[in-house]
């Protein structure tokens, strides 16, 4: 039905620390171009998921593979490739203080590639151009408001022309307009430059305002309950939890209603 494929395929995936299980048969792809969420919750795992599709922590089982290779079985040199693929950007923006807006930017792009400091400095400016930050190259974290600093992170995520971004919870801490800006932009960025963008939040609003795909995780059977678009989920899920946590809950009329939202 759809031309889209799968940029990352997650095959019965189980996540613990130490003993402690979070999550376990977590299955379901992400497609090229989707921007993908990670409902669920308080504490059902939503964060916990992104640090295993990064890499940062291995599954107690299960796979996580992108563009058809498992990210755990694959050599150093291989990760390393599918690492440099990826962009990610952390709640705070993650900007170091010391470090002018340019020189946060051009990290990436120093530790990773061997650009001339000229060549460097235009695409810095590009990216900072892109998320809203033209001639703000000589600021530092502390002289721009936490919206910005978020658009900064994600100049900075976007500096090796990532084809996966991921985020977590970027809208957290924002005002209402600053965060209806960086869902824009998150769209933006998603429709075009193609890039796929994986992304946890809670927040309903950015959920159906970019979410085009997603999964359910439920801390109680600790595994997902459903995996698609939220807004066919919001009235068609046959999971009433699911129903209830996209409708604040009103799912339970909202099935045999169908909502207007
Ligand atoms: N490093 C860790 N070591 C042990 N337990 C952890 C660790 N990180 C998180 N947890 C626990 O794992 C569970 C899932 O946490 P996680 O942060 O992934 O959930 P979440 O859905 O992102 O939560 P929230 O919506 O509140 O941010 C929680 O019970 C949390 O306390």
């Amino acid at each position: 039905m759809s031309e889209k494929s799968a940029a990352i395929e997650v095959s019965q995936l189980t996540m613990k620390y130490g003993s402690s299980l979070i999550q376990q048969n977590l299955n379901f792809s992400v497609q090229k171009g989707d921007v993908f969420v990670i409902m669920g919750g308080s504490g059902c795992g939503k964060s916990t998921l992104l640090k295993h599709m990064i890499g940062l922590y291995q599954p107690a089982a299960g796979t996580i593979a992108y563009d058809g290779r498992d990210y755990f079985s694959a050599t150093d040199i291989q990760q390393l490739k599918m690492r440099k693929r990826w962009g990610v950007t952390y709640q705070s923006g993650a900007l170091f203080s010391a470090m002018t807006l340019a020189e946060n930017v051009s990290l990436p792009l120093t530790q990773y590639t061997r650009m001339k400091p000229a060549e460097m400095a235009d695409l810095v400016r590009y990216k900072l151009a892109l998320v809203g930050l033209a001639g703000f190259e000589d600021y530092y974290p502390s002289e721009i408001s936490g919206g910005m600093a978020k658009r900064a992170g994600l100049a900075r995520a976007m500096a090796l022309d990532p084809e996966v971004l991921f985020f977590d919870e970027p809208s957290a801490g924002l005002d209402p307009l600053s965060a209806k800006r960086l869902d824009d932009l998150i769209l933006q960025l998603s429709q075009s430059l193609g890039v796929t963008i994986v992304i946890v939040t809670h927040e309903l609003e950015s959920i159906f305002a970019i979410g085009s795909n997603g999964v359910f995780l439920d801390a109680q059977t600790k595994t997902q309950l459903d995996t698609g678009a939220p807004s066919y989920m919001l009235n068609h899920s046959a999971q009433p939890l699911v129903r209830d946590f996209l409708s604040r809950g009103q799912g339970h009329q909202q099935r045999s209603g169908e909502i207007c939202r």
